[in-house]
């Protein structure tokens, strides 16, 4: 038999090349979440080991790995060259959220796995924050600030945009967006997060419960870097003491269909608001499969409208790789 047949736990789930398991032997790692939004934690904090696509997609491997939604590594942003252009920008952007989907690629950014991240670098002792301090952190989405609160982070997200702006402004949508078990294509919006989403609206949960996502929904036009899509149904009545509540499910980019998703939630929260009008409120509950996530608008320092993501964060074991 040959040889890499006979160890199917090394053989890569994106490539199917081998990969050299022996490499991560011995590697300590977390299992964390956010509102069921899963990851596989890593702390690297002398940059001292280089993850491979295949083998980021074989740890996050639900039936043969320790299986995640993605995986984090924490790594001091001296390392990388996106991190040392954050540190320029802000000093204090000491460590960098290393994060890949867990099919191995990259990905801007993720709001569940940056509660995650900073939990994982407390429960580490890499870092010490108190409820109602603040930590800056590096993404390749840029620089996050979150504040530790009673039960979980705040995330400033940064500014949202739309990613077709002209189409989005004038016709309320921007793309046609397919799925297994819905009859007709539905108009869709996209919006940026740092990473692409295009959120659809569904007239009641019913609805939401037919839509089957275990393929990808079909996009059309889709972002250049491909897309997260939001099915998203508006609570009846929309809006209770001042917060709108809607109710989620995602299919992510280089993931599948996932328990919650943060920059999701913020990208629906956009969405589902323009699409309301100018009465529509700035705070919102967003339910997911996972839980609940809160959005809330504000403005930032930069002048520009900025996004709150709230939620909790749990480490849920740790061990080592054989
Ligand atoms: N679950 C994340 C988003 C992860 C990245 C996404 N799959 C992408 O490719 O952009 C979140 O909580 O934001």
């Amino acid at each position: 038999m040959d040889q890499t047949a006979a160890v199917p736990a090394q053989q890569s789930a994106a490539a199917g090349a081998p990969v050299p398991a022996a490499s991560l032997s011995g590697l300590a790692f977390s299992k964390g979440h956010g509102t069921g939004n899963d990851f596989v934690l890593i702390a690297d904090p002398g940059d001292a080991h280089e993850i491979s696509p295949e083998q980021v997609a074989q740890l996050c491997d639900r039936h043969r790995g320790i299986g995640g939604d993605g995986l984090i590594r924490a790594v001091p942003s001296r390392y990388l060259p996106e991190g040392r252009d954050l540190l320029e920008q802000d000093a204090s952007a000491g460590w960098f959220m290393d994060y890949r989907n867990g099919d191995g690629s990259l990905s801007e950014m993720c709001g569940n796995g940056v509660r995650v991240f900073v939990h994982f670098l407390i429960a580490q002792g890499l870092v010490e924050l108190g409820p109602g301090q603040s930590l800056t952190i590096g993404t390749r989405g840029g620089i996050k600030k979150i504040v530790r609160t009673a039960d979980g982070y705040a995330v400033d997200m940064g500014p949202w945009e739309f990613i077709f702006p002209t189409e989005a402004q004038s016709k309320a949508m921007d793309a046609l967006v397919s799925a297994d078990g819905l009859e007709v294509a539905r108009p869709g919006l996209s919006v940026s997060m740092g990473n692409p989403h295009t959120v659809v609206a569904l007239a009641e949960l019913g609805e939401l419960a037919a839509t089957k996502l275990f393929t990808a929904p079909v996009v059309d036009p889709k972002p250049a870097n491909g897309t997260n899509v939001e099915f998203v149904v508006p609570a009846e009545p929309l809006v209770h003491d001042g917060v709108g509540t809607i109710t989620m499910r995602v299919h992510e980019r280089g993931v599948g269909e996932t328990q919650s998703c943060g920059t999701g939630a913020c990208a629906a929260a956009v969405a589902i608001r323009h699409w309301a009008g100018s009465s529509a409120p700035n705070a919102w509950h967003v339910n997911v499969p996972g839980g609940v996530v809160d959005v809330r608008f504000f403005p930032g320092e930069d002048g520009r409208e900025h996004v709150e993501l709230s939620g909790p964060a749990v480490i849920v074991a740790s061990g080592t790789l054989s």
